[in-house]
């Protein structure tokens, strides 16, 4: 009992959250659309009347009232043209209100989920689930919901004009109609559950097909799926999925094929019940011609009306669900700017202070205890093997995510009580997984900062500190071009797009993150892992320039590019284990100094070193 209470607040509130969407979206067209539904559903009624009149007028041979049956005749037939008039404009304002939906629908879901702070929403696949399901119900649910009312506004005006009507000629098979009608709704609402249950058990499978989808078009995966010949492979896999999605889909329609055949009976036994009452009441003289054209239309019209209303409701189940993940998403809460203090420039600097972390509340401990200071005006370089936990650090000082225990201090102010968006703003990064954009070169750089998307001076200049203007400048249409091989311009004159070179695609990252000027933190994972040697020189030599003055955090794997930071933190294994400069560690000779060598011995040419040593021994 309190299920099914618990299931119609359920359904009240996804209906009412659905119209009150239409009414914001296309208030005029939604009135006409109720209006024309209430006369639609009225048509049966007023159609079967007037055939009636008219039938009993004619019944009455030589007596009949000619003017009269002709103003029937006209009436009946203007009752059909009307209520085809009245479909073609319905159709045109349900066009109107699905657009009008649609868009706003869209607009308020991704507004939400461009406004949902952090990264942890993004990395739970049971979010983008949801987020499935609430795209889906963006395109459909509302209209489908919206329908549903419309259909239940016509279905309760037919049934009830046509039931008057059926009373007068039959109580008891008026009575039997609407049972009829009752237990058909009811089925049909347990077919809606089943598909809706089934809907959302098959969320992960459909993903996994887009996912193997996705892999085989997608540009970057051709490469290895072609080396590797993995295209059979993806291929089965896709297949596979939809196999069986398509299996318990089957399944489940299977299901209802019986309770569909059992209600095909039900009308079909009512309507021969109703028409045996009827054709033997004809026969008796009790009834006229026109009674029983009426009954026979009055039967149709309220089989009809259920049935209508029972094809609806199959997607309004299935809708109602679907909608509701919308409304979940749309009722996420977001970063309340104005609950949070302003952030003012950084003066002194940034400090962990015992910081633990992790990605899940289960999983293992990937910070534990991270304590170290970036100073205003200073640099610190972090060193650590795969996996230490050095990306993660970066994602918390951007605010990310937060810690779970300790603090982040932005000049003794921990960054929870600090507007994140506001932070944002006051440093800048580049991602060791920066972001590839198929926009045009320019745009690529100027997303950096977003006020000067347009101002092509900056962008150039940032450019050159990245040292890709020449590249960029030489593109065919210069820094208009676009950089993909996957879309093309809309603009009919652009001429195609082309890509970079992966070294290349990390200087436009690099010149991205120095569009921002007025910033006091800037951070820097792996920036030169692609550049050729030459290039890195150039660049760290940039860095160190434009980075004066402000507290810099630099991560690479070419510890060479680290050296010259003030102090280097060593973290292995989410800890710091060693800091201090690059002299001092190498003195202390431990982890730092360890890698280090290793890597330099890498680099030595026993060539060079021979001559070097017949040189110091001379
Ligand atoms: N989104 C995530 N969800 C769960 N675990 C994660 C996530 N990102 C990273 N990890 C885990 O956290 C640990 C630290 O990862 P992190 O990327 O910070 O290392 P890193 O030091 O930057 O490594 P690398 O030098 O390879 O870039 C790893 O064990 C990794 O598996």
């Amino acid at each position: 009992m309190s299920e099914a209470r618990g299931g119609l607040r359920e359904l009240t509130r996804t209906v009412g959250a659905a119209v009150a969407l239409q009414w914001r979206a296309a208030p005029l067209a939604s009135v006409f659309a109720l209006l024309l539904t209430l006369c639609t559903g009225s048509v049966a009624a007023a159609g079967g009347w007037l055939t009636k009149a008219l039938l009993d007028e004619l019944g009455r041979g030589a007596l009949a009232d000619s003017q009269r049956a002709l103003t029937l005749a006209v009436g009946a037939a203007a009752v059909v043209g009307g209520s085809m008039a009245i479909l073609n404009v319905s159709e045109y304002l349900t066009g109107v209100i699905r657009w009008g939906v649609t868009l706003e629908v869209e607009r308020r879901l991704f507004t939400k989920v461009a406004a949902l702070e952090g990264l942890h929403h993004f990395e739970d696949p049971a979010f983008h689930g949801r987020l499935r399901l609430a795209e889906e119900a963006a395109r459909d649910a509302p209209q489908q919901l919206i329908e549903f009312v419309k259909a239940t506004l016509r279905m309760l005006v037919t049934v009830g004009t046509l039931s008057a009507v059926v009373l007068l000629v039959s109580p008891p098979m008026a009575l039997l109609l609407l049972l009829a009608g009752g237990v058909a709704l009811l089925a049909q609402l347990v077919r809606s559950r089943w598909l809706v249950e089934l809907a959302v058990a098959l969320v992960p499978t459909y993903r996994w097909r887009d996912f193997y989808h996705a892999l085989l078009v997608d540009v970057r995966a051709a490469k290895e799926s072609r080396l590797f010949g993995l295209g059979d492979l993806l291929l089965e896999r896709m297949v596979a999925s939809l196999r069986k999605a398509a299996d318990r889909e089957l399944a489940v329609t299977r299901k209802g094929l019986a309770v569909q055949a059992a209600l095909s009976l039900l009308t079909a036994a009512v309507a021969a019940v109703g028409s045996f009452i009827v054709a033997r009441g004809a026969l008796q003289g009790r009834l006229q011609l026109g009674d029983v054209s009426l009954f026979l239309a009055a039967v149709a019209g309220i089989q009809g009306a259920f049935n209508g209303l029972l094809a609806q409701v199959e997607f309004a189940g299935r809708s109602v669900q679907t909608f509701k993940h919308y409304l979940d998403i749309i009722a996420l809460p977001v970063h309340a700017p104005e609950a949070s203090r302003p952030v003012a420039p950084l003066r002194h600097g940034v400090e962990l202070r015992d910081v633990w972390f992790r990605y899940d509340a289960q999983g293992p401990w990937v910070l534990r205890g991270v304590s170290l200071f970036i100073p205003a005006a200073g640099s610190v370089g972090l060193v650590g093997v795969n996996g230490a936990g050095k990306s993660t650090l970066v994602k918390l000082l951007c605010r990310l995510y937060d810690a779970e225990r300790g603090q982040i201090l932005w000049d003794g102010v921990d960054v929870r009580e600090l507007d994140a968006r506001a932070l944002r703003r006051r440093m800048t990064a580049t991602f060791q997984d920066f972001m590839t954009y198929d926009f045009t070169a320019a745009e690529n750089i100027g997303l950096g900062d977003l006020d000067r998307l347009k101002d092509e001076a900056r962008i150039r200049d940032v450019a050159r500190l990245a040292e890709i203007d020449e590249k960029l400048a030489s593109l065919p249409a210069g820094y208009h071009t676009l950089l993909s091989r996957v879309l093309e311009g809309e603009d009919e004159d652009m001429p195609a797009g082309v890509s970079l070179s992966g070294g290349q695609w990390q200087r436009l990252a690099l010149a991205r993150a120095l569009m921002r000027q007025d910033v006091d933190l800037l951070v820097l994972d792996e920036p030169s892992s692609g550049l050729d040697a030459a290039a890195e020189f150039h660049i760290h030599r940039t860095l160190a320039r434009h980075g004066e003055g402000r507290a810099r955090l630099l991560i690479s794997h070419r510890m060479s590019a680290l050296r010259s930071a003030d102090t280097l933190f060593v973290l292995s294994e989410g800890r710091i284990i060693e800091q201090g400069s690059h002299d001092a560690l190498m003195t202390a000779g431990g982890e730092y100094a360890r890698l280090f060598t290793l890597q330099a011995s890498g680099y030595q040419d026993e060539r060079v070193a021979s001559r070097a040593g017949q040189k110091e021994v001379a």
